[in-house]
């Protein structure tokens, strides 16, 4: 019977490697390049009387994610992988947002939940308000690397490429929220940039009906990247030797 397949992607002399499962295949990873990075696990997207619950979004299913995450990057922490947090938003001004010149202004539903209710006008996905805030219980951590942007994909106008080229990273596992929206741009955009992509399916959470969360999973499965989940993902690294603080 044959063996089933690994995607082993790493250079010779990567010496600390583990095999996570995942589909369509396992794939090998290594902390010397691997870094998880968190989608906007902000107030705007997981908590109550945030953006995406004051836009009408069910959001009963972030309290799990936020869990999952902070275990997930409980591992990755010790075993020495980089946690990249992106933060989504824009100047208190909302000069960053764009004019109606922008398909932003016109396809933000936080804009324009903002232009329905004048009286939230400021408060949503501001940097220095709490809607732009990282959640308490994800705060980032010694070490941890923040990045601001302003679009759905992570890498559009951002330092995330030379950081993680910085660091000799090749392959990225993807938590946060919204799988189908910020998730899965980033995903395909570090496709195109030559990363490998990892998302973790039940430490993300979708802004839509069911079938979207499924959409995705099928899109990166299919086309983009891997899929794998938690308990693997904290498996496997966890076996890895813990790396000082
Ligand atoms: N973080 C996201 O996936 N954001 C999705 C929509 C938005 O920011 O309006």
């Amino acid at each position: 019977m044959n063996a089933l397949p690994i995607v082993d992607h790493r250079g010779p002399g990567t010496t600390e490697t583990v095999v996570l499962s995942a589909r369509p295949e396992a794939i090998r990873l290594s902390p010397a390049d691997t870094a998880v990075v968190v989608i906007d696990m902000q107030n705007a997207y997981a908590s109550e009387g945030g953006y995406v619950d004051l836009a009408g979004f069910d959001i009963a299913g972030a309290a799990g994610v936020i869990g999952r995450i902070a275990q997930v990057l409980q591992t990755a922490r010790a075993a020495g992988m980089p946690v990249i947090y992106l933060q989504n938003g824009w100047d208190a001004d909302y000069i960053e947002a764009g004019t109606p010149a922008s398909p932003n202004w016109h396809k933000s539903n936080a804009l324009k939940t903002m232009r329905a209710r004048p009286e939230l006008a400021g408060q949503l996905l501001a940097r220095g308000g709490w809607d732009y805030e990282l959640v308490d219980a994800l705060a980032p951590q010694p070490g941890d690397i923040r990045v601001h942007k302003t679009r759905y994909s992570a890498f559009f106008n951002t330092q995330l490429d030379s950081i993680l080229r910085a660091r000799g990273i090749k392959t990225i596992v993807f938590v946060g929220i919204a799988s189908n929206v910020c998730v899965e741009s980033t995903l395909r955009d570090g496709f195109h940039l030559e990363y490998f992509g990892v998302m973790l399916e039940d430490a993300t959470h979708h802004l839509g009906p069911d079938f979207i969360q499924q959409a995705t999973v099928y899109n990166v499965e299919k086309f983009f990247g891997w899929v794998s989940t938690c308990a693997d993902f904290c498996g496997a690294v966890g076996q890895l030797p813990t790396k000082e603080a």
